[in-house]
């Protein structure tokens, strides 16, 4: 039974927090002592030498936690201290408990001004200032000492999100009042904005921390927020039939490439035949046939009339599914062809690249979308589909909207690349690093995705499994090859890795 991972809105945890303390039931404070426990266990983990560390504590829950976390690394023989911020008083009931309980252990010192933060050379500072309370930007002293922290050459780790960051939308925030964290280990859920590129220089890198939030609260609460994992993808991924023969396994064509620029279509059919399709049929401009022969033997070539370029698919055979884009130009034959395509052809169709280069400069063509389109821009390819966004975050809302407005499902790609469903759900991606970010590595995801579809996967699963498995084959690339070395041919390459790891 696939469990889906959710997103919560911060404005939802509080719900979340008071089912669990009514139902587990265990009270608040317990639960603070075991989130603050789990977050010292996992910190004391990564970081296996602390000299020092200086939490710097809020008045709300979030505070709380830093108190409780002073008290456990104290009683684990880190040196501590502790400092709260001059002229407010008003700590949250647990707060005040955990407050109460560390001046038992040690002192808590007054920031009365930023300069009053001297740090020394290797203490790690715990910032426990705000969490997901966090309702308009930082101000007044708590912001000049967030920006004396982000000054500080001392490491920075954030409890739950670093303070200053709201969990959803930044547009009104300031960005130079944000805790800039080396590492965030966050409680039971991730926060939307990790997802965010923009977000990265505050966030680093980030871990989810179950920390037993009850799990009834978690299934009933509604979000439209989702992310993948390795475990959803194990549990949605079917298992291939031992009678499979190559018909079931499904036919699909790959419409890429053009005269000088046939690697794209090499890298995608590579990956879709590592990628469980029964027949791959390959339509390349007619001098392309060579280049497919001799580098993908499996793949069976279906010429264009045209020597240069694609213009049209002559014989559309029986296929479940077509994928159309990477490196086909943009020159009035293949926009044609295009159109041709998208009016004759109502199947499971995959558009990338230049497909999607040319419905932005047609824009008549999107009327020619259907439920059975998959979109796979990256950011540049949907903002002509789309235009300009002034953040992530809005570039978000206009996928979504975007994706409802077409009935089509969309993948935005880039880290965490995330698909938007026409019903407005968005899920972010989990697995893939930066060494994937070269190019040719989303001809590859276009293979991956065909087969899936040809293999007749239902839109929203082959496309969480292809962008997650595209990803993890990235992984093993950079786990053997390293990050630098990393090109979108071992990616192909590596497909069958990836797939031996997911499957049962
Ligand atoms: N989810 C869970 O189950 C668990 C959650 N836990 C922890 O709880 C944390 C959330 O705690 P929280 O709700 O008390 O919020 P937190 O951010 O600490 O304080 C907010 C206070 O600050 C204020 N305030 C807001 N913005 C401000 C600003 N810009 N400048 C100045 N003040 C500002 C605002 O007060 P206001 O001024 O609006 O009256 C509010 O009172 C969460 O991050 C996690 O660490 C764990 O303990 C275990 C289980
Ligand atoms: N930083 C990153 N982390 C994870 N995956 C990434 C990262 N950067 C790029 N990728 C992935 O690599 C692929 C790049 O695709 P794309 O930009 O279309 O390249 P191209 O057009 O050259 O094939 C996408 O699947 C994207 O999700
Ligand atoms: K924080």
């Amino acid at each position: 039974m696939e469990k889906l991972n959710k997103v919560f809105r911060t404005a939802q945890l509080a719900a979340i927090d008071k089912y669990t303390i009514e139902h587990e039931p265990v009270s608040s404070l317990d639960l603070m002592e075991r989130a603050a426990g789990i977050w010292t266990d996992r910190f004391l983990k990564i970081f296996t030498e602390v000299a020092g560390v200086v939490v710097i504590a809020g008045n709300g829950n979030n505070g709380g936690d830093g108190y409780a976390i002073a008290r456990l690394l104290n009683r684990r023989g880190v040196p501590v201290r502790v400092f709260r911020i001059a002229g407010t008083q008003d700590r949250s009931p647990d707060c005040e408990a955990n407050y109460r309980r560390w001046l038992t252990r040690g002192k808590v010192e007054e920031l009365k001004q930023a300069d009053d933060l001297v740090l020394q050379k290797g203490e790690i500072v715990i910032d426990a200032i705000f969490g997901s309370g966090l309702n308009r930007p930082v101000t007044g002293l708590a912001a000049r000492i967030i920006k004396q922290m982000n000054a500080s050459v001392n490491r920075v780790v954030a409890v739950d999100i670093p303070s200053g960051l709201a969990g959803e939308d930044n547009t009104w925030n300031d960005p130079e009042t944000i805790v800039c964290a080396e590492y965030t280990f966050t409680f039971q859920f991730p926060k939307l904005a990790f997802m965010l590129a923009e977000n990265e220089k505050y966030v680093g890198r980030w871990e989810v921390l179950d920390i037993g939030l009850h799990p009834e609260i978690i299934a009933r609460q509604p979000t439209d927020w989702f992310y993948t994992t390795e475990d959803t993808v194990k549990a949605i991924l079917p298992p291939s039939p031992v009678f499979a023969h190559k018909g079931t396994n499904g036919k699909g064509l790959l419409i890429a490439g053009s005269y000088g620029m046939m690697g794209a279509a090499v890298l995608g059919a590579k990956a879709a035949v590592r990628s469980g399709i029964g027949l791959l049929y390959c339509h390349i401009p007619g001098k392309g046939i060579e280049v497919i022969q001799t580098t993908v033997p499996e793949a069976i070539p279906d010429p264009d009339e045209s020597a240069e370029r694609f213009s049209a698919v002559c014989k559309l055979r029986d296929y479940d599914a077509i994928a159309v884009g990477p490196a086909i130009g943009q020159g009035p034959e293949t926009v044609g062809g295009l159109e041709k395509l998208l009016r004759t052809w109502r199947g499971t169709t995959i558009l990338d690249a230049d497909a999607l280069n040319i419905i932005a400069e047609h824009r008549e063509l999107l009327d020619l979308l259907h439920e059975g389109c998959i979109l796979t821009p990256h950011m540049k390819e949907f903002e002509r589909l789309a235009g300009k966004s002034v953040n992530d975050f809005e570039r978000l809302n206009k996928l979504s909207i975007f994706a409802n407005q077409y009935r089509v499902h969309i993948v935005l790609k880039g880290a965490h690349s995330v698909i938007a469903t026409p019903d407005r759900r968005l899920f972010f991606n989990m697995s893939g690093n930066p060494g994937m970010a070269k190019g040719g590595a989303g001809d590859v995801l276009t293979g991956v995705l065909l087969a899936l579809a040809a293999n007749k996967l239902n839109l929203l699963d082959l496309l969480r499994i292809g962008v997650f498995a595209h990803g993890l084959a990235g992984d093993c690339v950079a786990e053997k090859e390293g990050r630098r070395g990393c090109c979108a041919g071992m990616i192909a390459e590596r497909m069958g890795e990836a797939w031996k790891r997911l499957e049962k």
